[in-house]
C-alpha cells in the first residue's frame, strides 16, 4: 500500500512480517484516516476524542505542516454540510479542498509564501463568529510554513535567526522556543486571533516525547518555555551578541506566550491523533496476531544511529541467547530520532546507518531480522525511506566484494541497501511520525 518495491523486499527472509509491520506503522500515520478516526459527526454533534460539541455557528478549517492537506481533505468528508471553509498552508499548496483553500508556504525556512499564506489564514480568521468551531490541523513543519511576525520584527530576520540556529545544532525545543518569541501565531498566540467558543487541534506528533508546546511550536498550547530560556539558547549557540538591539527588545519584553492557567485555553482541545507510538502499537498488534510476543521498548530513541543500531543488537541478542527480556518468538519495537554525525561523502540516512550497523552486530545470527523507516519517507539524502536486514547480510555483502564496514564509514547506507535489494522506497508518505524500528528474533531451528 506504502512500500513501492513490496514484492521484492517480501522474498527476503522475515520479509513478509517486516514489510506487514511497516506498512502497519505508516497506515497508523496515515493523515486522512488519523482524522477520520478521531471525528465522528451525528447531525449538528461532533464528537472529538470523548468530547461532544453541538455547533450552533459554522465550522471552520484552517492548519499547516506537511500533513495538512491530507488532514484537511478528512474534515471536509467528516463535516460535510457543517464545513463553511478556511485555509490550510501545505509545502505545495494544490488550490482547493471543496471549500477549504489550500496555500502554499516556505520550508524549512519561512520566506515570502508563508507570509502571503499566513495572512490569508489570518484574514479568513476575522470572518469566524463567537458560535462557530475552528478545527485547527497542525503536523511538522508548521513552524515555518505559518508565521507572522511580532511588532518590530521582520520575517527575514526569524528566517535568519531560525537557519542560524539549525545550522549550529540547536534541537527542536530550542528552536522553537526561540521562534515563539518572535512570532504572533506560535506559543498559544493563535488562541489570542481566534473569536470561536471553541478551537478543536487536531496534531500529528513528529517531535520525540509529544510535547505540546513545540510541535509546530504549539500555536494553540500553552508555552512551557519562557523567555529566559529562549536568551539562554541564543546565548549558547553565539547568536545573541550578533543580534541588533531592536531584536533583542523583542526577546527581552515582547508579547508573550500563553500560558498555562490563561483562560483562553478553557475554549481549546488538543488532541494528538498520530505518534511514533501509536504507529509502534499497530505494528506490534500485527506481530503479537503473527505469534510473536511483541514489545515496545521506546517510543523515545535518541542518540547517535550507528550506536543506537548497536545496542538495539544488544537486545536481539540477549533475546536470542538467553531469553532477555522475553523468550523468542520475539518482536522488539522502539521509535524516535536519532541523528548521524556526517563525516563521510556517501548516501544514506540515519534510519539505513542504524540498520547496518545493526546488522554488522548481529553478523551470522540467522534468527535476527530487522528492519527500519523513516516515516516520512526520505531517510536523510537518499531517496529510501530505510531497509529490511538480518543477520546474513554482512556475509551476503562480502560475497559480493561489499565491505559493510566501509559503506558505514563514508555513511553510504543506500548504496549498500540498494546493492543488496533490501532499501525500502515509498517516496514522500505525506505524514512524519518520526522513526520506526523492528527487529524480529526467532526460535532457533
Ligand atoms: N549520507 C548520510 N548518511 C546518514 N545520514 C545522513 C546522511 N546525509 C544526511 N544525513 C542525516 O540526515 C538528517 C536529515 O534527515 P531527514 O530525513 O532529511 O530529516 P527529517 O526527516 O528530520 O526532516 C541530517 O540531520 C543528517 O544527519
Ligand atoms: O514545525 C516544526 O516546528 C517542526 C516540529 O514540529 O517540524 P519540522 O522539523 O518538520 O520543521
Ligand atoms: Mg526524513
Amino acid at each position: 500500500m506504502y512500500i513501492k518495491n513490496k514484492d521484492a523486499l517480501l522474498r527476503l527472509p522475515r520479509g513478509g512480517a517486516l514489510v506487514g509491520a511497516l506498512e502497519e506503522a505508516l497506515s497508523a500515520a496515515d493523515p486522512y484516516k488519523a482524522v477520520a478516526s478521531h471525528v465522528k459527526r451525528a447531525g449538528g454533534a461532533l464528537e472529538v476524542a470523548g468530547r461532544v460539541y453541538s455547533v450552533r455557528g459554522r465550522a471552520h478549517v484552517v492548519g499547516f505542516g506537511k500533513a495538512s492537506e491530507k488532514m484537511a481533505e478528512a474534515l471536509v468528508d467528516v463535516l460535510g454540510d457543517l464545513a463553511a471553509g478556511g485555509v490550510v498552508i501545505s509545502p505545495r499548496g494544490s488550490g482547493r479542498l471543496g471549500p477549504v483553500e489550500v496555500v502554499k508556504g516556505d520550508h524549512p525556512v519561512p520566506g515570502a509564501d508563508t507570509l502571503v499564506a499566513s495572512r490569508r489564514l489570518l484574514e479568513y480568521l476575522e470572518g469566524v463568529g463567537e458560535n462557530d468551531v475552528v478545527f485547527v490541523v497542525i503536523s511538522g513543519g508548521g513552524s515555518a510554513l505559518f508565521e507572522v511576525p511580532v511588532e518590530g520584527m521582520e520575517l527575514g530576520d526569524i528566517a535568519r535567526i531560525s537557519a542560524e540556529l539549525m545550522r549550529r545544532g540547536a534541537d527542536i525545543v530550542e528552536l522553537n522556543a526561540v521562534r515563539k518569541r518572535l512570532s504572533r501565531v506560535k506559543g498559544g498566540k493563535l488562541l489570542r486571533l481566534v473569536k470561536a467558543s471553541a478551537v478543536i487541534s487536531l496534531i500529528i506528533s513528529d517531535v520525540v516525547g509529544d510535547r505540546l508546546d513545540t510541535i509546530a511550536s504549539g500555536p494553540t498550547a500553552p508555552d512551557g518555555t519562557s523567555r529566559e530560556f529562549a536568551i539562554r539558547v541564543l546565548k549558547k549557540y553565539g547568536i545573541w551578541g550578533e543580534l541588533p538591539p531592536r531584536i533583542r527588545a523583542v526577546f527581552e519584553g515582547g508579547e508573550d506566550t500563553v500560558k498555562e492557567g490563561d483562560a483562553l485555553l478553557a475554549k481549546v482541545q488538543n488532541v494528538i491523533v498520530a505518534n511514533n507510538l501509536l504507529s509502534l502499537r499497530r505494528a506490534s498488534e500485527y506481530l503479537s496476531a503473527l505469534g510473536y510476543k511483541a514489545v515496545i521498548l521506546t517510543s523515545m530513541l535518541e542518540g547517535e544511529a550507528r550506536e543506537a543500531g548497536r545496542v538495539l543488537a544488544s537486545v536481539a541478542k540477549s533475546a536470542a541467547y538467553s531469553g532477555l527480556p522475553e523468550r523468542p518468538p520475539l518482536a522488539l519495537l522502539a521509535g524516535g530520532e536519532t541523528v548521524v554525525t556526517v563525516r563521510g561523502g556517501g548516501r544514506g540516512g540515519r534510519n539505513q546507518e542504524l540498520c547496518l550497523s545493526f546488522s554488522i552486530a548481529v553478523r551470522g545470527l540467522r534468527n535476527i531480522s530487522a528492519a527500519c523507516l523513516g516515516t516520512d519517507g526520505v531517510d536523510g539524502n537518499s531517496p529510501a525511506a530505510g531497509a529490511v536486514v538480518d543477520g546474513g547480510v554482512a556475509e551476503e555483502a562480502e560475497a559480493m566484494g561489499l565491505d559493510p564496514f566501509e559503506y558505514l564509514n563514508n555513511n553510504d547506507s543506500y548504496t549498500f541497501f540498494e546493492k543488496l535489494g533490501r532499501a525500502v522506497i515509498t517516496g514522500y508518505t505525506g505524514t512524519n511520525v518520526n522513526d520506526v524500528f523492528i527487529a524480529l528474533v526467532e526460535k532457533v531451528i
